[in-house]
């Protein structure tokens, strides 16, 4: 990256060659769009993939992160320490990130997906909750794992709050706080000055990251924005397999970046070869920005509420995005997947239906 162009000057290198550090999320984000179905010939082969390509950290847990296995979010169909265990052992270079929600998962699985070769633990919280990370943070960083923090929906706070909030998971031992747009509702300058305010409060203390989705089919222009604004870790998905309309696809972002100069230390063409060859089958489907999708964006509401709502649509009679534009405007967040079914009960009430 030209550190000397003005559009540029806030960046750090991220490291000695690279000025950014690409994580794929494709196998714990997917894990929302395929209904936390992931078997471990699917691990083995897309981290194989991956990590053959260059990407330096792979995602893998169930969409919810550890623990994730239950009725209000869907059972996994594989043990995700077998998956984290299976993709630790495939991966040659590549680092193997795990997901953690505090209140869902809990020390025990932190502390297996270690020792199951998980070396950097995500811990995500609501972005006006950062406090109830600081246990998880103590506990990651005494046991020797890498952390990285997540402010979800940060699309619902202003830059000034998100930055307290930011510091809270640094002092607490966050390496690195990631701008997560949880419902894919942030257009650039939007992304630009949330990055701006964390790089400013954290000044060194720790990097700042942002994970993008695709539902208004900006996640790759949003990731240039972070990145220009100081954020040296980009979360995106190889063909863009995440919630909702998915995530900043990798292999069009580091296509971008290549062009621009900026460093990721990623292969494009090994990258195109993956995304069509090795993930595109695996999905159940591609992820669209379609009118469901698009409403998640335009409502601020929880990508991963799309196959919740699309599931109890179909039971209810009711349209998809009806229910999504509820909850958006209803202000849910990641945990009240319940709420779903008393939105699509209310619009059934009211003769909201499907066929109207
Ligand atoms: C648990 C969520 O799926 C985390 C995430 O990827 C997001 O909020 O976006
Ligand atoms: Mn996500």
């Amino acid at each position: 990256m030209d550190t000397t162009n003005p559009i540029n000057a806030n960046a750090r290198a991220f490291s000695a060659d690279l000025d950014i550090r690409i994580t794929d999320s494709s196998l714990r984000d997917g894990s929302h769009h395929k209904r936390h179905q992931f078997t471990r010939e699917d691990i083995v082969s897309v981290v194989g993939a991956l990590d053959g390509a260059g990407v330096p950290v792979i995602e893998v847990t169930h969409g919810d992160g550890l623990g994730g296995g239950s009725f209000n979010y869907g059972f996994g169909r594989t043990n995700e320490q077998e998956l984290i265990k299976a993709a630790a052992e495939t991966a040659k270079n590549a680092k193997i990130a795990f997901l953690s929600l505090p209140g869902v998962g809990i020390k025990d699985d932190i502390l297996a997906a270690r020792d199951n070769g998980g070396q950097i633990c995500r811990i995500a919280t609501h972005c006006t909750e950062a406090d109830v990370s600081i246990q998880h943070f103590g506990y990651a960083r005494e046991i020797g794992l890498e952390t990285v923090g997540f402010l979800m929906m940060s699309h619902t706070q202003p830059p000034e709050v998100l930055a307290k909030q930011a510091r809270i998971m640094a002092d607490a031992g966050c390496q690195c706080v990631y701008i997560v747009d949880s419902a894919g509702a942030l257009v650039m300058e939007q992304v630009s000055d949330r990055v701006s305010a964390l790089v400013a409060e954290l000044s060194g203390d720790a990097q700042v990251g942002f994970h993008g989705h695709e539902n208004l089919d900006v996640g790759v222009g949003n990731s240039i924005m972070a990145i220009r604004a100081g954020a040296q870790q980009i979360d995106g998905s190889t063909r863009r397999f995440g919630a909702g309309a998915g995530n900043t696809p990798v292999e069009a972002l580091v296509g971008v970046c290549d062009k621009l100069g900026i460093t990721t230390g990623v292969d494009f063409f090994k990258m195109a070869d993956a995304a069509e060859d090795v993930v595109a089958p695996m999905m159940p489907s591609e992820c669209l920005v379609n009118r469901d999708a698009m409403m998640l964006g335009y409502a601020g509401c929880y990508s991963s509420f799309l196959k919740h709502a699309q599931q109890h649509a179909r039971r209810y009679e009711v349209k998809t995005a009806d229910i999504l534009l509820r909850a958006g405007e209803r202000g849910l967040i990641g945990g009240q997947e319940d709420q779903l079914i008393d939105i699509a009960l209310e619009l059934q009430r009211e003769g909201r239906l499907e066929s109207a």
